[in-house]
């Protein structure tokens, strides 16, 4: 499980399967304060939109269970990394059930108990919402491609580590697998950090699928040979207008869909829908350290004598990087967004907005 509560009788905690580690090994990472965990959310021991939802949730818990102050805890955690619309929407939840309890003259015992007991209900839905968003993604590839296995590229990790279920775009995957429809999955390693290489190859790899893994720059070549039916990928905010903030090199993987004729399919939750956002060029995207870029960074230490999180160099000393997050990809090249509550094509501002006033996170939640 990527996240867990445990009430050791020491204080509560919030234990984080540490991402960092992944596939090398499974280290817990244990949260008894929140800049414990905000480091956890800067560093990417914990990430994935869904997931950054859930860790924001469960971290006002920790601070409120803790006796630390709930409201400066909300700020620093809100703010930890700006792109995942989702990390401020559990803030959002768990602190108003926080203050709702307090207003409702709880002790502070019982408001801690109100905003944990958010936090799981958060958990729940989400991992609801996987299997929802799962089968209406199959759904459509059933609609889309013809049956006898489909080839699905995906990109970044949108799995069972960023999320209370199965996941968002991969659990798509899962379920296609599971009804013996993939023939393959491309998996994009996904340079800097390698979320593809490292998380998503290690969740498909345990799930029994044939999955190959490639460079980024190599999936041109593949869709020039006519070897991807599908891409399928999650997202971080979803504007108004249907724009689609997701890992950087989503967006030239829409571009290279587009022209090869191959849909373009997003999966999200409906919590990952940004009404307030308007368009694409009003989505934050989070610009990260160069030296993600300039060195190659080994998270663990399989190398005797090479300190795990350290970065061999690449380029020459001194070398600037652009390091963009996230990218964004215009609603034009997206085929359909898969949400739980239903699929959105053609992608349009006002298929959103429809989308929005029957959601469930449409109902005044997304507002607190
Ligand atoms: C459901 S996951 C969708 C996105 O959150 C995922 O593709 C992604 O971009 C995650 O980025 P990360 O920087 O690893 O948090």
């Amino acid at each position: 499980m990527a996240l867990r509560w445990e009430e050791p009788p020491e204080g509560p905690v919030l234990v984080l399967l540490d991402q960092t580690r992944l596939p090398a090994e499974e280290v817990d990472l244990v949260c008894t304060d929140v800049p414990a965990l905000v480091e956890a959310i800067r560093s990417l021991a914990v990430r994935g939109a869904p997931l950054l939802g859930l860790a924001g949730a469960y971290g006002i818990a920790l601070a409120a269970a803790r006796g630390f102050d709930v409201d400066e805890a909300a700020e620093s955690l809100a703010h930890a990394r700006p792109t995942a619309v989702n990390l401020g929407y559990g803030v959002r939840r768990a602190v108003a059930a926080y203050h709702a309890a307090i207003r409702d003259d709880a002790d502070d015992a019982q408001a801690a108990a109100a905003a944990l007991a958010e936090a799981r209900a958060l958990h729940r839905e989400d991992a609801e919402a996987s299997d929802r968003m799962a089968a209406h993604g199959q759904a459509l590839l059933d609609e889309l491609l013809p049956a006898g296995g489909h080839r699905i590229l995906t990109h970044c990790n949108t799995g069972a580590l960023v999320s209370g279920g199965e996941g968002t775009a991969l659990a798509v995957v899962k379920a296609v697998h599971r009804a013996g429809q993939l023939r393959r999955l491309w998996v994009d390693e996904t340079r800097p950090l390698l979320q593809g290489a490292r998380l998503t190859a290690y969740e498909a790899a345990r799930a029994g699928m044939a999955y190959t893994l490639l460079a980024d720059n190599a999936a041109g070549s593949l869709f020039a040979a006519g070897e991807v039916d599908a891409v399928l990928i999650g997202a971080d905010r979803i504007a108004a207008d249907g724009s689609v903030a997701n890992k950087v090199g989503s967006y030239p993987l829409a571009v290279l869909a587009r022209y090869h004729h191959v849909p373009f399919v997003v999966v999200a939750p409906t919590t990952t829908v940004d009404p307030a956002t308007p368009d694409g060029a009003s989505i934050e995207v989070e610009q990260r350290p160069g030296h993600e870029v300039t060195d190659i960074t080994i998270p663990y230490a399989p190398i005797a004598g090479h300190e795990a999180g350290t970065g061999v160099p690449v380029a020459p000393l001194g070398t600037q990087a652009h390091n963009p997050a996230f990218d964004v990809t215009p609603p034009e090249l997206v085929t359909a967004i898969v949400t739980e509550d239903g699929v959105i094509s053609p992608v349009t501002a006002d298929g959103i907005a429809e989308l929005w006033s029957r959601s469930r996170s449409g109902n005044g939640m997304m507002s607190i």
